[in-house]
């Protein structure tokens, strides 16, 4: 069918602006080796997003916690969305918009790692958690869509992928995420 094959190809296509985009592809290196270093200094990764991507960050931190590629000890990375009693509660006594920013208070230390994905780039409640990170000195990686949105500016390192459609986005998202994870996993293990 047609129009399967067209969203294939324009899924290919953002895939392909990537692969051929140096800065991305240093971009990533770079977020594997501050993760990398961040744990090897006993300091822990945090992840979130929202719908579909935070099905991403709860993917991406149970690759660390749980398991990769090799049988390995547990890596300290969670998916800030994951506890519903503590969502349920502060979003509806405070609100939604600082769900992950309370947490990042509550939870984070300097040198840790709040991975953020937002295919608009412009999600409050992740903005949010970006600001208190940097206030607490807690690295800020952004996985955003074309040109970043708000997050942008509070990312230290950014992915922003080459694209205006959230599930094309969201594909690559998942795509660099799993190569970080494998990088990640590679140097922490050679080098421990
Ligand atoms: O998975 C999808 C679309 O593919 C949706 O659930 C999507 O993640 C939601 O609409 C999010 O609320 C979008 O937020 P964001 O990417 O702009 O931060
Ligand atoms: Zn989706």
């Amino acid at each position: 069918m047609k129009k399967i094959q067209d969203i294939i190809a324009d899924s290919i296509s953002v895939k392909q602006q990537i692969l051929e985009n140096e800065q991305l592809i240093n971009t990533t290196a770079t977020i594997a080796d501050i993760i990398t270093e961040a744990l090897k200094n006993g300091n822990r990764i945090y992840f979130c997003g929202n719908g579909g991507s935070a099905a991403d960050a709860q993917h991406l931190a149970a690759e660390f916690s749980g398991r990769f590629y090799t049988d390995r000890k547990a890596l300290p990375a969670e998916a800030l969305h994951c506890n519903t009693s503590y969502l349920t509660a502060v979003a509806n006594d405070y609100s939604y918009d600082v769900v992950y920013a309370r947490l990042i208070d509550g939870l984070a230390n300097k040198g840790d790692v709040l991975v953020g994905l937002s295919t608009s780039g412009n999600s409050a409640n992740i903005v949010k958690a970006f600001e208190v990170a940097r206030e607490k000195g807690v690295h800020t990686v952004g996985f955003t869509g074309l040109g970043g949105g708000v997050m942008n500016s509070l990312s230290d390192y950014l992915l922003n992928i080459p694209s205006t459609d959230t599930p094309r986005i969201q594909e690559s998202h998942i795509m660099l995420g799993h190569i970080i994870c494998q990088l990640v996993e590679e140097n922490y293990f050679a080098e421990v």
